[in-house]
């Protein structure tokens, strides 16, 4: 019997049964299914991994490899990646994982500027069907070695380059994790340079692409496993004949490819991807990407940092921009009421006026003078009233902004770089985005200027207004007289000049930029002289204006008609440009909130100045229009002021929306912004005015992106067609044989004929850029 009861209970034979049975065994049952799913999971997961079957290439490619000058042989972790390799409890516990490791740039390196036990292997993948590349990539690789080895300084570093053929080697040996010497006594740095022309049709490029791809999302891989690499950049060869656009698919795999890569590596683009067409540019495009990759490689195999700034260096910062920022040199922005923190309030409290910003200046006085070691020269341009003889006595010169200001860390936090102690250098979101081949500003679509090429700086911080829609307010100083210690010029120029192109240079790593873009960057062709405060507050611009003309750059200055001293003494510049921010006194005050009590009156001179100087500079009124403080009934006042300068051109511009800064307490919102719309209805109605009172104007040309719109004088309408673009070439000549008080018209260096798209009723974006919104989105072109 008891046996019995035994077997019936082991042995369920209905549902009841059943029931018993898993009342008595559940834990057992539970146990035995959790350990046979987990091993068959931990199984699955420590196979090899998949990997793409690469397909034969329809036509045998050679490889090419040069000779490493040191042999050195190139292995694999495939031996570790193997089962067998891994040890036991790794394999029965959890699945296997590929990692690779940030490497911060090495101190060691840094400090002494090489470090004799690293090498470094440059390895040059390569695809070709039609043999192009292949030819390429050859010769490409031996201009390297032997530019690496006629280099005395880092001839030692360099192993010769390898040239690889994407149809040749193994996939999972370069691109699941960097290569390892057979020599373990030589630690070696790989650096990845791709050469890849696109296909439409399905190639080696393809199956590379998949590899990439399978080997980011493979979750037993990490995301980056190429980290370690030194860094990496890929040129692409197109054919435009066929594939005219980006868009249309020119050099569209050597993006993806570059694409991958950044993913794989953690960011490390060393240098911007590269484009050429076989049958147009690829000579010049491939010489510039070759002069600049070659300078990358030498400074991160010295420093093991691929430079300041960019992106896998250790100290990146690859963010898609900043869309919003409103940090365009010249682009008045309507920011955001925030509340303020308890900290931003006490600094902007602390720098709010004059008087403040003595204060503060005070407190840091010792520092800045000991720092400076030079006669400072103490200077009062703008304020005709006797001079105080108590209060100078007491008074020394102080830095406009000291280096431990609240004002310095609140502009070098928005990015500006500060050059000695009163000028400033930043690069706007329109260089930016040129860079990056979507398109320049408004300058470009009127007057020619490429934004890539133009720097945006002032050599005075300090501004005599508080305009209600500056977004620099609360943190620039203000005041009416210059009372600062004054930098010389020679250095105000190296400094601003430094500052540009280390903050083009950061550019270097970010994605989509354009090594083509990126080469010309580095030749400033114009100045913009009106990013924050008052340029022509400089008691040197003239010198200075002169320092950039030398160097054949261009100069557009911005000023806020209330310097009329200084503007009748300003010399030579490409264009002038007067802020006319209200048509009448009381509009003037409320959006400007001049500190000059005589504000009106200068304006006015201003006015006349500008009307005498037409004839000779190239004039213009720029007009900023914030909806509900300077736009509803002024029409006939502007019309009038017209009337009174007669400038050359007149540009109206919308105030733009900045959603990120602190409120400059003006009340200002998103309703004051007007709509593209609205900027063109008010440019209607004063062209139409600026008609009844017989001037003759027209609206020669738009940019409805940066919702401005340029009104022209008639001088410059030439057989019924628009010549808003300067001859830059003709400025210099003229300025060269006549001097910088020299003879001359605006007309004399008129440029050709606005580009169609540029005029009016066109929209104004250079269709060969690629349009994106401020969040970096495509549009299409509609
Ligand atoms: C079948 C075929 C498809 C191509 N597709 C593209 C393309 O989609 N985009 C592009 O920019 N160039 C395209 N090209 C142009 C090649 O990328 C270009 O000629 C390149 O220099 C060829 O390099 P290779 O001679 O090393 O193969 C194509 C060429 C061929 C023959
Ligand atoms: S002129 Fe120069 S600084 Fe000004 S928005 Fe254009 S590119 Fe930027």
């Amino acid at each position: 019997m008891a046996s019995n009861l035994t077997m019936d209970k082991a042995r369920p034979q209905s549902s009841g049964d059943f029931l018993d049975f898993w009342h008595l065994h559940r834990e057992v049952i539970l146990v035995v299914a959790i350990c046979f799913f987990s091993t068959a999971y931990m199984l699955y997961a420590s196979l090899p991994t998949r990997r793409v079957v690469k397909k034969p290439l329809t036509r045998p490619v050679a490889t090419a490899k040069l000779a490493p000058a040191k042999p050195v042989t190139i292995t694999t972790e495939k031996s570790e990646l193997s089962l067998e390799a891994l040890p036991q409890d790794v394999v029965a516990h959890e699945p296997r994982r590929i990692k690779g490791e940030l490497r911060k740039p090495d101190a060691t390196r840094k400090a002494s500027g090489s470090d004799s036990s690293r090498r470094t292997q440059v390895l040059v993948f390569y695809s070709s069907l039609t043999t192009t590349t292949e030819k390429i990539a050859n010769d490409f690789a031996r201009n390297l070695s032997a530019s690496l080895e006629g280099d005395t300084e880092h001839k030692d570093i360099f192993f010769s380059p390898s040239v690889l053929d994407l149809a040749q080697i193994d996939y999972d040996e370069y691109f699941i994790s960097p290569p390892k010497p057979t020599d373990s006594t030589i630690a070696v740095d790989y650096f990845y340079l791709f050469l890849i022309p696109s296909y439409n049709i399905d190639t080696i490029n393809d199956n590379l692409l998949e590899h990439l791809q399978e080997t980011h999302h493979d979750f037993r891989i990490d995301t980056a496993p190429l980290v370690g690499l030194l860094g990496y950049s890929v040129f692409g060869l197109g054919d435009r004949e066929g594939w005219p656009t980006e868009e249309e698919g020119f050099c569209f795999q050597a993006k993806e490819v570059d694409r991958w890569m950044a993913k794989l590596t953690g960011r490390k683009r060393a240098y911007p991807l590269g484009m050429g067409d076989k049958k147009q540019d690829l000579t010049n495009r491939l010489g510039e990407w070759s002069e600049g990759v070659t300078d990358v490689l030498k400074l991160a195999a010295t420093t093991g940092s691929l430079g300041e700034g960019v992106a896998g260096s250790g100290d990146a910062d690859e963010s898609d921009f900043e869309y919003a920022s409103g940090d365009d040199d010249d682009e008045v922005v309507v920011e955001e009421s925030a509340a303020p923190t308890k900290k931003n309030k006490k600094t902007k409290s602390n720098i709010d006026d004059v008087e403040d910003l003595g204060r503060i200046m005070k407190s840091n006085q010792a520092d800045s003078n000991d720092s400076k070691g030079r006669a400072p020269i103490a200077i009062d341009f703008t304020t005709h009233s006797k001079p105080n003889a108590k209060k100078a006595a007491v008074q020394t010169v102080k830095e406009m902004v000291p280096k431990n200001s609240p004002t310095y860390a609140s502009l070098t936090k928005q990015g500006y770089s500060i050059v000695g102690s009163h000028s400033g250098v930043k690069i706007c979101r329109w260089t930016k985005s040129a860079l990056r081949g979507r398109g320049s500003c408004y300058k470009y679509s009127f007057y020619g200027i490429a934004s890539h090429q133009c720097m945006e700086t002032t050599p005075s911080l300090s501004c005599s207004n508080k305009c209600v829609f500056c977004w620099r307010h609360g943190t620039n100083p203000v005041g009416t007289t210059w009372r600062w210690v004054v930098d010389p010029p020679e250095m105000i120029f190296d400094g601003v000049k430094a500052g540009h192109y280390q903050k083009i240079k950061m550019m270097r790593g970010v994605p989509g930029v354009r090594a083509e873009r990126f080469a010309e960057a580095m030749r400033i062709r114009h100045c913009a002289l009106s990013l924050v405060g008052e340029p022509i507050f400089y008691p040197h611009i003239n010198e200075f204006l002169g320092m950039l003309h030398a160097e054949r750059i261009s100069s557009f200055l911005v000023c806020n008609a209330q310097h009329p001293d200084q503007l009748e003494a300003l010399k030579a510049v490409t264009q002038l440009y007067v802020s006319i921010d209200a048509s009448n006194k009381e509009s003037l005050r409320k959006i400007d909130r001049p500190l000059h009590r005589d504000f009106w009156e200068r304006f006015q001179r201003c006015l006349d100045i500008l009307r005498e100087k037409r004839f000779k500079h190239r004039t213009v009124f720029r007009l900023t229009l914030v909806k509900g403080f300077n736009v509803d009934d002024e029409v006939e006042g502007y019309a009038k002021l017209v009337e009174q300068g007669l400038p050359c051109f007149v540009e109206i511009k919308g105030v733009t929306y900045c959603g990120t800064s602190t409120s400059a307490g003006a009340g200002l919102s998103m309703a004051n912004v007007p709509f593209y719309a609205e900027v063109t209805e008010f440019v209607t109605a004063l062209n139409k005015k600026l008609e009844e009172l017989g001037l003759d104007y027209g609206i020669a040309a738009e940019h409805a992106h940066s919702c401005c719109v340029l009104i022209a004088s008639g001088r410059f309408r030439v057989d019924g067609k628009w010549h808003t673009r300067i001859d830059y070439t003709r400025f210099f000549e003229l300025l060269e044989e006549r001097g910088a008080d020299g003879d001359w018209k605006p007309e004399d260096y008129m440029g050709a004929e606005t580009p169609e798209w540029a005029t009016w009723g066109n929209g104004g974006f250079d269709p060969r850029d690629e349009r994106v919104d401020r969040k970096g989105r495509k549009i299409e072109a509609s």
